[in-house]
């Protein structure tokens, strides 16, 4: 099993718990207003670290807002499989796109 599907299994499993010293509980606590201000703040955080070209500090930023959107995603009912499904279709447009210019560029 992948690292994010590891990660929605735990943070799923934290909804409904209430685990001592668990940020994860504290953020579905604190509800969605609170969700969404910490995933506006690591995106904004993504941003800097990749301005200043430090890719070890973009990496933590990015995993970051990768957790952040888990909670999200777990406080709003979507399935990672949802996600993956969006990103397959796109993925099979490009490459359908990829394969027509291919073609064209040819003839
Ligand atoms: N990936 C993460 C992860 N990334 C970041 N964070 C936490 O996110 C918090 C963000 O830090 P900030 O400095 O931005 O915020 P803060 O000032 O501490 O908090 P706020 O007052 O802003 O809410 C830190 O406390 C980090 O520890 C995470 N906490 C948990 N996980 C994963 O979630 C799992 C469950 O964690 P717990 O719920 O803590 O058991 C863990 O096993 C990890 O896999």
């Amino acid at each position: 099993m992948d690292i994010l599907q590891q990660l929605y299994d735990t943070v799923l499993e934290r909804k409904d718990e209430k685990q001592e010293g668990s940020y994860t509980c504290y953020l579905f606590e604190q509800g969605l207003d609170k969700i969404l201000k910490k995933c506006g703040e690591e995106c904004s955080e993504v941003i800097i670290a990749a301005k200043n070209g430090k890719k070890e500090d973009t990496v933590g930023e990015i995993s970051d807002l990768l957790y952040h959107l888990t909670v999200m995603m777990v406080n709003e009912n979507i399935p990672l499989d949802d996600v993956r499904a969006e990103l397959n279709r796109r993925h099979g447009k490009t490459g359908n796109l990829k394969t027509f210019h291919k073609v064209d560029h040819n003839t």
